[in-house]
Order: structure tokens, then sequence, then C-alpha cells
């Protein structure tokens, strides 16, 4: 599904990727963990076709990418919600972006409010969410495009630790739900052990390891013995790395 060869990005002076290769099967999770400033979410612009490398190639489903992509969905940080629409309409209003109508619209913003346990909060702000309710409805808003390639950035990272692994949850039922591939960026170690089928290390612009997760998706991983193992042997890596 994507495909990265020795990717260049700079901004000015700063090489923020170097030489970067990566590789994530169709229908895959990874997640890419790494210190703050070492490249996360610049990896993350360039995969959505936001910032344009200096040198090198990212193929996604196939085809070379050059800009935006419609089946891509990206999640930021700041969870990215209009502030002025409800919670129905910031559902709504991507489907109607792209020439949805009435009932459709409605059937489709009514059944992913439900998926998400949002049905009552659809009337709200998103001034009047917790972090935890906005989270779900960034989540409902790109989900609801039925994108093939899902990008999060530090998705859960102003959360207490309980909401992070609800979301955590909800991300992992949609992914078995629905088959897209994911790239999940975080400086969260369990996160990236709870989320990534292949979990890559990056330090300085570069990926410095791959750990692979034969155990991803497991019932109860979080209890068993392997999720402590691989979280030991990430926080390893980023420690050999940095
Ligand atoms: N718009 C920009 N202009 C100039 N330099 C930038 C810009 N955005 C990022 N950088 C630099 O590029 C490097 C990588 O930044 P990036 O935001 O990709 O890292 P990150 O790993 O996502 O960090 P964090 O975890 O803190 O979000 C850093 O040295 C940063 O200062």
């Amino acid at each position: 599904m994507i495909g990265i060869r020795d990717l260049e990005v700079a901004y000015e002076q700063d090489i923020a990727l170097k030489q970067l290769n990566m590789s994530v099967p169709a229908g895959a999770t990874c997640a890419v963990i790494g210190p703050s400033g070492c490249g996360k979410t610049t990896l993350l612009y360039a995969l959505a076709g936001l910032v344009r490398p200096q040198s090198g190639e990212i193929a996604i489903a196939g085809a070379p990418l050059s800009g935006l992509r419609q089946g891509t969905g990206l999640i930021l940080q700041d969870y990215g919600l209009l502030p002025w629409k409800t919670v129905y309409d910031n559902l709504a209003f991507p489907l109607k972006a792209r020439g949805g109508a009435g009932a459709e619209v409605n059937d489709r913003v009514g059944a992913m409010l439900a998926a998400l346990g949002l049905e009552s909060l659809g009337h709200r702000l998103p001034g009047e969410l917790s972090g935890g309710q906005k989270q779900r409805v960034a989540i409902g808003r790109t989900l609801v495009l039925e994108p093939d390639l899902l990008l999060m950035d530090e998705a859960s990272s102003a959360l207490d630790a309980l909401t992070k692994e609800r979301i955590q949850d909800l991300v992992l039922e949609a992914h078995k739900a629905r088959g897209f591939t994911l790239v999940v960026v975080t400086h969260n170690i369990e996160e990236a052990a709870f989320l990534g089928q292949r979990i890559f290390i990056m330090s300085q612009g570069r990926i410095t390891s791959v750990l692979e997760n034969p155990h991803f998706g497991e019932a109860d991983f979080r209890d068993h013995p392997s999720f402590f193992e691989l979280r030991q042997r990430i926080r390893r890596h980023l420690y050999e790395a940095n």
C-alpha cells in the first residue's frame, strides 16, 4: 500500500527527513515512534501529500503520490474540528463537500455517530465536548469518507490513560471492520505497541529499526506478557537510536 524510497524533505536549511525508506502492506497497520523533532509529523504530511519532498519517491496503492489523494484520511493533533458547526454538521460537511445530499448523508452520518457512541451529542458544538469526545468526532469525520489509508498524528496525546486506551480500541475496531491501511505517528510506547503491526523507530529524520508485532490485534493484548516484551523492545531501540 505504502512504499517510500530515499525520501528527503527539508524546510529551508533544516533537513527533516533523510534518505527515509519504509513499506506498509495494504490493510496493515504501522506505528512510527520517535522523540520530539525526529520528523514524524513531516513524514505524515508527506504521506498526506501536504509537503513536497526534495527527492525520493512515495507510492500509495501502486501510484506515485503527487499531491492530495481522495482515499487518504488525516487526523491531526488538534482534531481540526470546525468550532462553529455541530458534531452532526462536522461529519456531514465533508460528505456534502464531495457532492453527497439529503437522506444518504443523513444515513451515513447517523450510522457513524452510532458506531462511535456519539448519537446523543450530534447537536453539540466542539467547544461543548471533552477531549475524548472531540477525538471521536475527528475519527468519525474522517471515517465517514471511507478512506483506504488513515493517517493519525499523536492521536490521543492530550487524553487521560483510560480515554486513550478506549480511543485506541475504537481505532482498532474500525480497522478490523473497514480494512484500511493505518499509519499512526506517536511518541507513546504503549500506543505504538498496541496499534502497530509493524513499528518503525525514528531518529533524526531516519528510520533506525523496524519491529514486527506478530501478536497485533489479539484479544486482551494489553494483558499479555508479549505486550510487555514488545514495549521493552521498543524502549530499548529508542534508547539505542537517541
Ligand atoms: N514548518 C517548518 N519550518 C521549518 N522547520 C520545520 C517546520 N516543521 C518542522 N520543522 C523542523 O523539522 C524537524 C522535524 O519536525 P517534525 O514536526 O516533523 O517532528 P516530530 O517528530 O513530529 O515532532 P513532535 O513529536 O514534537 O511533533 C524539526 O527539526 C522541526 O524543527
